[in-house]
């Protein structure tokens, strides 16, 4: 086996942090592990024209929104993990645990950086499987090493040839040639756990057999994208860019970890529901994140807000530059949040389907970052000169409380599941009948399905989805406003309607007597 080329990139950043992420890590001595199959063809979501070629950016994104292409992506990943045995070790990968002597100092190495980088997530992680949190912390680094290219102290000798060549340190690693000892850790991680495949059509094996040597590298892949997204953009046009952007950088490392946190063997969740929680947490993390940041990105010359809804609230960049807390950016913070919120919301759907053991990082997670946008509304939403954190005793208190979340049992049928937003009459019936509703997907899916029947909506019923919420009006008595209305006094309607005997079944998962049924008395 050839040795492993010469680093594609420097990765050494300036400091003295001895185990910081970016010090260059040891060269991976270890034998090279047995050759892999040659890595299918480069599919990634594509990304944006850069910022020259607005008008071709425009064309694509109004061609297709990038939550269908991201979906697609979800789809895919969940399909492919959903056909994959839970730990995949073909006889090429005990040949690597037998040439890897090295591997436990890599991953201690993993786990050092983890600790010194993200402290409250480390201790998290200690609940998982020693498997399972030793992959994670892997994951960790990469990404960490990963967003340091264009955000740590090297960020302005950063170039798109170093991506480049970054990138193909990557296909390095899930070829199973490790450049250094981080890279090994992911290498064994990304063979070891089904973090599944992607296929090609110049791939001649199916991809069932193929997935059994070849781990998916597209969220990694597009992890990168994002990075060099950021090399060359510093405006976002509309939510659609930004929501691109927010799942190149973050959602995809909820893609990353799901197959190695897994799936509880009692969950009744289809496996896309779980992808699509885990892409909602990163968007949602990304987006606090944003919020919370936006003095300091403007201090470097970045706006990560859209520009058109800046744009429709009177703001402009001055104003973002200038730092000006106005009742209009307090009412355009107030839309950011519960965007924000409401993917929070969603995430939640997913973090409770996970393995046990995986559940609680995964809420403590979801409740710290949550926290973010109460401290950013406690500052009376001036972001652009406090920065909002979460007090050490909240984060205390959050911890026992993610502990408690995290001992709920999966959805099934002896937990009947509350739901998201407000519903009307129709969808009232069809979820005490054993439906969920919880995304405008679902809501068009069922009036597709109630049009092809030959059924009528209620009167005076109407939907709209206002930052990713849906939001029913016409239903329990709640009056029926206008759409205008309805988008300005967004932040006045009722977001959580409860109903108690909502059973977690996905409509698409009963057959089509008992869809005719439920829709019936609607
Ligand atoms: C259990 C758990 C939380 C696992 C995730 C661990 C992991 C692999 C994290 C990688 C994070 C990372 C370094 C990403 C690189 C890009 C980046 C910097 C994104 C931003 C993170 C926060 O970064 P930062 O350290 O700069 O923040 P602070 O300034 O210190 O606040 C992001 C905002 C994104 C983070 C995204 C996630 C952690 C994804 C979360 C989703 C899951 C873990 C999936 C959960 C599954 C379900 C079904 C809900």
């Amino acid at each position: 086996m050839a040795p492993p080329p010469p680093p594609p990139c420097s990765v050494r950043a300036a400091g003295s942090n001895p185990i910081g992420c970016l010090e260059v890590a040891e060269p991976w001595s270890g034998a090279a592990p047995p050759a892999l199959p040659p890595l299918p063809g480069h599919l990634h979501v594509a990304a944006p024209a850069a910022e020259d070629d607005d008008d071709a950016l425009a064309a694509a994104a109004a061609a297709v929104p990038s939550e269908q292409r991201v979906h697609d992506v979800v789809l895919k990943q969940a399909a492919l993990a959903a056909a994959a045995p839970e730990m995949r070790r073909p006889a090429q990968l005990a040949e690597r645990e037998r040439v890897a002597g090295g591997l436990n100092a890599a991953f201690d190495r993993c786990g050092e950086v983890c600790k010194e980088y993200a402290k409250t997530f480390y201790l998290a992680t200690q609940l998982m499987t020693p498997e399972r949190r030793r992959a994670i912390w892997a994951i960790y680094v990469w990404c960490r090493r990963t967003d340091e290219l264009v955000d740590g102290p090297n960020a302005s000798h950063m170039s798109a040839l170093a991506l480049d060549r970054w990138e193909s340190r990557l296909d390095d690693i899930f070829a199973g040639r490790p450049y250094d000892m981080l890279d090994a850790a992911l290498s064994h991680t990304v063979a070891t756990f089904p973090v599944d495949i992607q296929a090609s059509t110049t791939n001649t094996m199916k991809s069932q057999e193929y997935s059994q040597y070849a781990p998916c590298v597209q969220p990694f892949r597009d992890m990168i994208e994002g990075m060099r997204l950021d090399l060359t953009k510093s405006r976002y046009r509309s939510f659609d860019e930004l929501y691109l952007y927010c799942y190149y950088v973050a959602g995809t490392v909820g893609l990353m970890t799901v197959p190695v946190m897994g799936i509880s063997p009692d969950s009744r969740a289809n496996t896309e529901t779980v992808y699509k929680g885990a892409l909602a947490l990163g968007l949602a993390n990304q987006l606090t994140n944003i919020l919370r940041d936006v003095g300091e990105d403007a201090r470097r010359g970045r706006i990560y807000l859209p520009m058109d809804e800046l744009e429709m609230a009177g703001l402009s960049e001055d104003d973002i530059f200038d730092g000006r807390v106005t009742d209009r950016w307090r009412c355009f913070m107030r839309d950011q949040i519960t965007r924000a919120r409401a993917f929070f919301r969603q995430a939640e759907e997913g973090a409770s389907e996970l393995n046990q053991e995986s559940r609680w990082p995964v809420w403590a997670s979801l409740l710290l970052y949550r926290q973010i946008l109460d401290e950013i509304e406690a500052n009376g939403y001036n972001n652009f000169t406090k920065r909002a954190y979460v007090p050490k005793a909240k984060k205390i208190v959050a911890l026992p409380k993610a502990y408690y979340r995290s001992l709920m049992l999966p959805s099934s049928d002896s937990k009947p599941e509350i739901l998201c937003p407000s519903y009307s009459d129709d969808i009232l019936h069809y979820l005490k009948s054993g439906c969920r509703c919880r995304a405008w997907e679902d809501m068009k899916r069922l009036r597709k399905l109630m049009r092809e029947w030959g059924m009528k909506k209620n009167m005076g019923v109407s939907s709209i989805e206002t930052n990713s919420n849906i939001h029913e009006s016409g239903a329990e008595g709640i009056g029926h406003e206008s759409s205008d209305d309805m988008y300005v006094g967004d932040d006045r309607l009722p977001h959580h309607l409860v109903f108690p005997n909502a059973l977690a079944v996905p409509p698409d998962q009963l057959n089509v007597e008992e869809r005719k049924s439920i829709l019936k008395t609607s």
